[in-house]
């Protein structure tokens, strides 16, 4: 583990009426402490996961359209509006990893061409071989996740599970396992999927009420409404659409 808290530097902000201080999570943040390797971001759309993890990425001084501290690349990068009212503390402090959102994934794949047209050596080394474009957006992911994440160093990553399948999420699982296990590698994912977050051990930081909170797996509604959705198909597609019948 490399990062132990994030802060927000409340007396440094200004305008407290304007994104993204207006966002109710962020509002109330004063600092979230990290004790687990793996910490998951979760929460209805539009609660803050996003504008928290970027100006992670931001301090960090990864590229904030996605990628690490090498990836110099403009292409809708954006200036982090959070970012400099966070303060993050280290033991130690690493610069290695990576920020990855799905939304820029394609234009991080693009910057990787141009380098390789740049430099004849690149070839893609550290991605898999080849061109990010060339493979499917699920093989493209995971090729990045095997090939890219393989050192020591701290993950931001923001619905990773975008692009894979059930059996790929699984794979995603061990292979997080693996660089904490032997490389004490540390990851922070905002995420959706019931299936990363039951990653063991890990702390899940709710965003659904005014403040982030902590929250037990089973406690999450992506696990209660798997489950019950799973455990009773025709009874809970019955109730979700008795209104329409009702109407
Ligand atoms: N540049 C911006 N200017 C103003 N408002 C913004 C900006 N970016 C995001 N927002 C707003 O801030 C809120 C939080 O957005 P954010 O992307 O952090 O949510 P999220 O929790 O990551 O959602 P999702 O699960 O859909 O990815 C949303 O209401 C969004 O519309």
């Amino acid at each position: 583990m490399f990062l132990r808290e994030i802060e927000l530097l409340k007396d440094r902000i200004e305008d407290a009426h304007s994104y993204p201080f207006t966002i109710p999570t962020i509002q109330t943040l004063t600092s979230i402490v990290l004790a687990e390797p793996v910490s998951f971001f979760i929460g209805e759309n539009g609660t803050g996961k996003s504008t928290l993890l970027e100006a992670i990425a931001y301090q960090c001084e990864f590229n904030t359209a996605g990628g690490g501290v090498n990836n110099t690349y403009e292409v809708n990068s954006t200036e982090s509006s959070l970012g400099n009212y966070l303060r993050l503390s280290w033991l130690p402090k690493i610069k290695q990893g990576f920020f990855l959102r799905a939304e820029s994934y394609f234009q991080f794949a693009s910057h990787l061409d141009q380098l390789a047209e740049e430099d004849p050596t690149f070839q893609y080394h550290g991605y898999g071989g080849k061109s990010l474009h060339e493979q499917s957006h699920g093989e493209s992911f995971l090729s990045l996740f095997l090939n890219r994440f393989g050192s020591r160093g701290i993950y931001l990553l923001d619905e990773p599970e975008a692009a894979l399948s059930p059996a790929r999420q699984l794979a995603f699982l061990r292979l997080i396992h693996q660089l904490v296990q032997t490389r004490k590698a540390q990851f922070i994912i905002a995420t959706h999927s019931p299936i990363l977050l039951g990653y063991p051990n890990a702390h899940i930081f709710s965003f659904d009420e005014q403040a982030i909170e902590k929250i037990e797996y089973e406690d999450t509604d992506h696990y209660r409404i798997t489950k019950g959705f799973l455990n009773g198909r025709e009874r809970y597609l019955q109730e979700l659409f008795r209104a329409d019948y009702d109407e």
